[in-house]
């Protein structure tokens, strides 16, 4: 939607006033006796109250009726969103998935919500740990009905098809190469253009943070400013026949009607809120002399554990970009890791595997091994080592998280997209060991 405005920094105290209302935010105090233009204030906590200062979120939204105007969560069917990480056998194979299925709206009509499919997680939110990774696919924009996951944050990559999404907060739009975050317990409504389709990434118990940059200094990578947070828009809107909120809460979805909109808040101010980023705004930090560095530098978004430099995820891309190392094999490296690697391709082609389309997907679980397939390696052993685009037109991104993950039965089985046929890839690496080699035959 053209004319969308944002505002600019990532954890920034915002503040922000539907233009139809001037004066709506309360100055001076979060709780007058009576707020501007007759509003409820309510708080959006999303910290402890006590957590420190650096760590500390929180929102103030002046709205029209209170969220708590509702009434009684029923439960509703989860479709293919699970939580449940017994429902199949563990799996340590290297799994690779082929484009997943987006359905014909001619056939059926899919929103948001009933297109969220789980392939993998682990940990719980019960315990406030974990990870879960959903697809979603549909076609249809959500009526009347806004979504609050109350079990953690959502990152959403989309793949195909821009996304409207409007929020407590106000709205965005969110193309493929953009991201966003939509942290816990922020409503939200998604509105699509067609086929639509995308990975979410869920975190349970953290936040999303930019990582250090250490002895990079003041600047790189994913720079503050690039983050855009919505400015506050709303709709004083009765819906005789019933607003529907979905709650994602413990793993199950829970619905409940209300009879008015939940974006109809008029002003709000906090550190707290939804935000977009654009991949291209990526500062790509990159070896200049010699071997492969690891794909940490490429970390846009991490939520950390709470063991030092141990992230429950982080999301991690790999931009176009030059290669220029000497006397290096430049692909990825053949590589066992003791975190887990989820794999998605935005567009374009990722180098280290062929077989890898937009829209589909990879794990290589932890201590799997994967890397480059036998073209890559034996075309990349022989390449004449001059400064060349990486990536060109592309965007692949990981999900790398230090939870072992759990396939669901939807992921291994009733999606119908893994690609049994993956382990080929390595199948032709062959055996070039030369016991009579030579430093001078080098
Ligand atoms: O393709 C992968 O598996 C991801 C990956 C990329 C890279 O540049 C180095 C290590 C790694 O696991
Ligand atoms: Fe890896």
């Amino acid at each position: 939607m053209a004319g969308l405005k944002y505002m600019s920094g990532f954890g920034n105290e915002f503040a922000s006033e539907d233009p139809r209302c001037p004066g709506s935010l309360p100055e001076g105090q979060n709780n007058p006796q009576v707020c501007p233009y007759g509003l409820y204030a309510e708080q959006l906590s999303g910290s402890a109250f006590t957590c420190p200062r650096s760590t500390n979120k929180r929102s103030w939204l002046y709205r029209i009726l209170p969220s708590v105007r509702h009434k009684p969560f029923t439960p509703m069917s989860c479709g293919d969103l699970t939580e449940n990480w017994n429902e199949v056998e563990p799996d340590p194979n290297q799994l690779r998935w082929k484009p997943f299925i987006i359905p014909k709206s001619s056939e059926k009509k899919v929103d948001f919500i009933s297109g969220l499919h789980t392939v993998c997680g682990a940990g719980d939110s019960k315990s406030r740990n974990g990870i879960a990774i959903h697809m979603y696919t549909c076609n249809t924009s959500m009526t009347d009905k806004c979504f609050q996951n109350a079990d953690g944050d959502f990152l959403i990559v989309p793949q195909q098809g821009e996304i409207l999404i409007t929020t407590e907060f106000g709205k965005m739009m969110v193309e493929p190469n953009e991201i966003c975050v939509i942290q816990q317990g922020m409503r939200f409504s998604v509105d699509v253009f067609g086929e639509t389709r995308g990975y979410i990434l869920e975190v349970f118990g953290a936040h999303f943070e930019l990582p250090d940059l250490g002895p990079i200094g003041a600047n790189g990578m994913a720079n503050p400013r690039d983050f855009q947070t919505p400015v506050a828009w709303y709709e004083d809107r009765t819906v005789a026949t019933g607003y529907t909120v979905v709650n994602k809460y413990q793993g199950k979805l829970f619905s409940c009607q209300q009879d008015f909109s939940p974006f109809n808040v008029v002003a709000w101010h906090g550190n707290y809120t939804p935000y977009k980023y654009n991949l291209e705004n990526f500062m790509v930090i990159n070896c200049v002399a010699f071997d492969h560095a690891d794909p940490s530098i490429f970390t846009v978004l991490t939520a950390k554990s709470t063991r030092p430099g141990v992230a429950i995820a982080d999301f991690v891309i790999f931009p176009p970009r030059w290669g220029v190392a000497d006397h290096t094999f430049r692909p990825p490296y053949y590589h066992r890791n003791c975190m887990s690697e989820f794999m998605g391709l935005i567009k374009g082609h990722y180098e280290a595997k062929e077989g890898f389309q937009p829209g589909g997907a990879s794990l290589h679980s932890i201590m799997t091994p994967h890397g480059p397939d036998v073209d890559c390696f034996e075309k990349n052993s022989t390449a004449v080592l001059k400064p060349e685009r990486v990536a060109e037109g592309t965007m692949a991104f990981m999900f790398e998280s230090s939870f072992s993950m759990a396939v669901t039965k939807w992921g291994l089985d009733t999606c119908h997209r893994l690609d049994k046929s993956y382990y080929k890839c390595w199948e032709a690496l062959k055996n070039h060991f030369n016991p009579n080699w030579k430093p001078s035959s080098k």
